[in-house]
């Protein structure tokens, strides 16, 4: 479980210190891909929407608040959709796993994968992988289509299940070839994308035509270049619930003091927000 050895930042620099910390890409390495125009750019729902599409070279600033003389700083790629694509629909062979602990929020983000790939672009191989990165080699795999997961977003937790450990490269990008997997989406905290990442560069290694996408898991909202980190409402929502209890209590009796423990060890968002709002 060690970042690869080989493992490179790709960093490209640009005018008056513009830095972007880039992802790594499928065509770093395959090179001429053929890409196919994104369906979406002839679906009226989304074509009259301007600027809907992302900017192959849009990216986000880390700090918003610059001064005139000092350098443009660190960017990140801006996520999105595009208006070119490297897969066909017919092509798409998508996985999806959850992994580490859990977090409001993981079922809907598996239905709306489900759902943008075969209602937005018209994709329906997807499956789920059993019990987080282990699932990969020691577990079966769970049929995912739009009317499984219809409404998996009413309930708590992960419909695939979750666990820690169990990471291990070539038995889970072996499984990824052995199933024909091209695109694996992996949702997870700071240890699971370190994985994704791992991941990504033995697939790298072997040059298959497979994509892997990171979609950030925290509670915590400790995410500063992002609006919102999913769950992390809920948990506000929940956590007032508890303050507004121990108030209760508190107010009841004589010099009475309620202590709730909340979650964020090294954040403070779900305090801050749940305190100020109860
Ligand atoms: N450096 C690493 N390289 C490869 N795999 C890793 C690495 N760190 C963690 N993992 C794997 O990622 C999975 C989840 O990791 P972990 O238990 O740390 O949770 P997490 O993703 O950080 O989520 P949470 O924030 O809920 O703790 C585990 O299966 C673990 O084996
Ligand atoms: O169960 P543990 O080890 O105390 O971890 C809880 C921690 O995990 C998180 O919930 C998620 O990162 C933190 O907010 C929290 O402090």
């Amino acid at each position: 479980m060690a970042t690869p050895s080989n493992f490179q930042m790709k960093v490209t620099e640009g005018q008056l210190g513009y830095v972007l910390q880039d992802v790594p890409h499928i065509t770093d390495y395959i090179p001429n891909l053929p890409t196919y125009p994104n369906p979406l750019r002839s679906n009226p729902a989304y074509s009259v929407v301007k600027q809907y599409f992302v900017d192959m070279d849009d990216s986000v600033p880390q700090k918003i608040v610059v001064h005139k003389d000092t350098p443009r700083g660190v960017h990140f790629r801006r996520a999105g959709p595009r208006q070119k694509m490297y897969f066909t629909p017919e092509e798409v062979n998508a996985c999806i796993v959850t992994c580490g602990g859990l977090c409001p929020g993981l079922n809907t983000v598996i239905r709306e994968i489900v759902h943008s790939l075969d209602y937005m672009y018209g994709a329906t191989k997807v499956l789920g992988i059993d019990g987080g990165y282990r699932g990969f080699y020691a577990k079966n795999t769970i049929p995912l289509s739009p009317k499984i997961v219809n409404d998996i977003h009413k309930r708590g937790g992960t419909i695939l299940g979750t666990s820690r450990g169990g990471h291990d490269t070539v038995k889970i990008v072996d499984s990824i070839q052995d199933r024909g997997f091209n695109q694996v989406y992996i949702i997870g905290g700071d240890g699971t994308q370190k994985g994704a990442a791992v991941i990504y560069e033995e697939i790298r290694r072997r040059g298959l035509k497979v994509a892997v996408a990171g979609i950030p898991k925290t509670i915590d909202n400790d995410i500063p270049v992002i609006d919102r980190s999913f769950g992390f409402d809920t948990a506000v929502e929940e956590a007032q619930r508890a303050i507004n209890a121990a108030h209760v209590e508190a107010e009841s009796a004589e010099n009475g003091i309620g202590v709730v423990k909340l979650m964020g060890r090294y954040s403070g968002f779900i305090a801050m927000y749940a305190t100020l709002a109860s």
